[in-house]
């Protein structure tokens, strides 16, 4: 407020003074009469008033904007041009599986009104019977009424009363009375028309066939039995009982978000009443629900909102299940979009996986990954992509890693690699088709994982090799393409490898740093190389998921998390703050999760689920297909890891060659290394769990064995071989050598 100068004498400032009262008296009004829903606001005086709040520290007013550069920006061309277009088509109906499942909801729903009615015929030609003698009654009364047009009565009978007083008002009864009368005398001329009618026609009637007698009395009973319905007893039975859901109106929003607690909303409500909550878009139907455009008001942010959807739902009297707030901080972080559901999504049907009758499948295209709460399909792409999804134990993430690898499967020329590092089983159903598979808590299953992450390391190398070779117009974006991997012999083909509950192997004392780093470059080199990684954990913290992983997935899929933490690690940094909060579901959102990556925007997703049995058939196609195309390798024919054929005879004695007598056990690190000393023609490029491979068969099994690193001179506990055992299986060897 600008003061006044008091001490001036003469030189008081009189327009300051008014200006004021005037800032004063319109502070009064705007607090004694907060603005109703549906008031309009003189911009002049918002104008006014809100620079008269804005002071300055000597308690001057600071003008900052004129009240014309204050007022709503006229629609321009260029504003037009950036306008948000809305869709022509709508959304439902570009969908086809959200067209067609409309369209079949509906046809159900008329088949069943139908046949419910046609069931209760009987009934409703009883009830039209029996009402139709009052039916008959009031076409009566109702003709009579209308032959003597007796509406008119009550007027005539007011003017007779009036005319009493009144001797002018008799003329006026003159002339209804003259009117009345014509009226009736054609109303009577009508009915002797209607009446010979009626005559002829039942004449006619009595000559006509039964059936056609028959036919007219129905017709007439049934006219008569409607007419004669009471009003509040309808003729018909009610097929269908719904649940009313009440439509989501402006008003309804602005209640939910006033009582959400939030102060910038309740300041702004208090200040600008319901102008506080702008909706940029009309609130309209969205699939089965409704969705509303908000523009909260200055200072809050859509995550604000998000954070606490319990009360969010709770002031929209919706279950929590049907609340599904987002942000759309591409608009700007105070957006929000607010979809509500008819139905809650944890008990609503759950869609059917649209490939569950498929025999092959095509790894180049999207394929569909669950359903958004409005029930279209979600689609995810793993081409040039790694997949990382994380949760509390429980909630779905084995179920969302099985999704991408039985759609590998049905691809017959992808090849998968699968590792359970809990021995769940979860991921038992795909063993058939994998080239690479290991399930267990143990660490001989940590140390295949590593094993198959050394080997896809390699594997990577070569690829880029293969693709450094072949010409530019072959593969011009130095990327694997559809094409490139479909051709045999180029050995170029998408190589699928999910690592389930990778925690175990990522925090494992002896292999976890290694493999950590290992995923860390393959996530890197792998995706134009066509190796596809999946990732999935139940402790998403940093000793469990090496940040150069987490940091490097394409595509995420969070599902109930329980803070903000797991949350970044998984869905991305400044996800949580960006509103993007797996948090907010509850213990009822099994397969529910935040999908991003796969869109512009974080999409809330339900995976399909496919439970064991349904696996199991489609794998058993996918086989099929694999065997018919002759690509069933590795672990799924039956094979052990590929051991070069000239170590296989002399590898007992070059591995007893190499362990002194004074040494009982020798770190299989070490064996490897002193044998690629002793023959490096045939050992140059042997790796640890081809060497634990190729001594399985023999009955020798690496174990824990102490010793001391040479590098670092420190004593450690790792893999290792037994000299015992290796002179038994020597000795075996040569046992049935002799005896064969
Ligand atoms: N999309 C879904 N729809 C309905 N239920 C689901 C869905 N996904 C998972 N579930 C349910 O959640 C349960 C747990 O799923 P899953 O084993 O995949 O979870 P998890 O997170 O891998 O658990 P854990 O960490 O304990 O291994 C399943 O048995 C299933 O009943």
């Amino acid at each position: 407020m600008t003061t006044p100068n008091h001490g001036a004498g003469d030189n008081f400032d009189w327009a300051a003074a008014e200006a004021d009262v005037v800032d004063l008296n319109a502070a009064r009004h705007r607090r004694d009469n907060p603005p109703r829903p549906g008031d309009t606001v003189d911009d002049t005086t918002a104008t006014a008033t809100t620079a008269a709040d804005d002071t300055d520290d000597d308690g001057g007013t600071l003008l900052v904007d004129s009240a014309a550069a204050q007022r709503r920006p006229r629609l321009t061309l260029a504003a037009l041009r950036d306008a948000e277009r809305r869709p022509i088509i709508p959304p439902w109906l570009r969908s086809r599986a959200e067209f067609v499942g409309n369209l079949a909801y509906a046809t159900g729903l008329a088949g069943h009104s139908l046949g419910y009615h046609l069931v209760r015929l009987p009934k409703y030609a009883a009830k039209l019977l029996v009402r139709s003698p009052r039916g008959f009654g009031r076409v009566c009364v109702g003709y009579h009424r209308w032959l003597w047009d007796m509406e008119g009565d009550p007027v005539r009978h007011a003017i007779v009363r009036a005319a009493i007083d009144r001797p002018d008002e008799a003329k006026m009864y003159d002339r209804l009375s003259t009117k009345r009368d014509r009226r009736v005398r054609w109303r009577g001329l009508v009915t002797i028309g209607l009446a010979a009618g009626l005559l002829v026609a039942v004449g006619a009637l009595l000559v006509a066939a039964p059936r056609i007698q028959w036919s007219v009395l129905a017709a007439v009973v049934g006219v008569l039995g409607v007419i004669g319905s009471p009003a509040d007893k309808p003729l018909l039975d009610t097929a269908v009982v719904t649940a009313p859901v009440p439509p989501l109106t402006s008003d309804i929003v602005l209640r939910a978000l006033s009582v959400m607690g939030i102060a910038g909303i309740n300041q702004a409500i208090r200040r600008d009443g319901p102008k506080a909550i702008a909706f940029p878009a009309p609130i309209a139907r969205d699939g089965k629900g409704w969705r509303a455009e908000v523009d909260l008001p200055p200072g809050v942010t859509a995550s604000d909102v998000i954070e606490d959807r319990a009360r969010l739902a709770s002031g929209l009297s919706r279950p929590l299940g049907c609340v599904w707030p987002e942000g759309r901080p591409d608009v700007h972080p105070g957006r929000l979009v607010l979809w509500v559901g008819d139905q809650d999504m944890a008990t609503s049907k759950p869609a059917p996986w649209p490939l569950l009758k498929a025999t092959t499948f095509n790894l180049g295209k999207a394929f569909p990954f669950g359903t958004d709460p409005r029930g279209r399909p979600v689609m995810i792409e793993l081409l040039y992509t790694n997949v990382l999804i994380g949760s509390i134990p429980g909630y779905g993430k084995t179920a969302a890693t099985q999704l991408p690898l039985v759609v590998a499967a049905l691809d017959p020329y992808a090849e998968i690699w699968a590792f359970d590092f809990k021995g769940t089983g979860g991921l038992d159903p795909i063993e058939r088709v994998c080239a690479r598979y290991a399930s267990g808590q143990d660490d001989e299953t940590a140390e295949a994982g590593l094993i198959a992450l050394r080997e896809l390391r390699k594997e990577c190398a070569k690829r880029a090799a293969t693709i450094k070779r072949l010409p530019k117009h072959v593969c011009p974006d130095n990327k694997v393409t559809a094409e490139l991997a479909r051709r045999k012999g180029l050995g170029l083909h998408w190589l699928v490898v999910a690592l389930d509950e990778v925690q175990e192997l990522f925090s494992h004392p002896e292999f976890g740093k290694e493999a950590g780093e290992l995923a860390e470059k393959i996530i890197k080199l792998g995706r134009a190389l066509g190796v596809i990684l999946i990732i999935a954990t139940q402790r998403p913290d940093a000793k469990s998921l090496p940040t150069g992983v987490s940091a490097n997935a394409g595509t995420r899929f969070c599902l109930r998390v329980m803070g903000q933490l797991e949350n970044d690690m998984i869905l991305g940094t400044s996800a949580y703050k960006n509103g993007v909060r797996a948090t907010m579901f509850t213990k009822r959102d099994l397969g529910l999760g935040y999908l991003v990556g796969s869109a512009d925007d974080a999409q809330i997703t339900k995976t399909y689920y496919l439970n064991g049995p349904t696996v199991e058939a489609i794998i058993t196609r996918a086989h099929a297909a694999r065997e018919a195309a002759g690509t069933l390798i590795g672990h799924a024919a039956g094979q052990a890891p590929e051991t070069p054929a000239v170590r296989r005879d002399t590898l007992l004695d070059d591995v007893l060659a190499v362990i002194p007598a004074a040494d009982a056990k020798v770190w299989t690190d070490t064996v490897v290394d002193r044998l690629t000393e002793l023959r490096p023609e045939a050992y140059a490029d042997l790796t640890r769990d081809q060497l634990t491979a190729a001594l399985k068969p023999y009955g020798i099994t690496t174990g824990q064995v102490w010793g001391t690193d040479p590098a670092t001179g420190k004593g450690a506990n790792r893999r290792g071989i037994d000299r015992q055992h290796i002179t038994d299986a020597i000795a075996e060897r040569d046992r049935q050598r002799r005896a064969g």
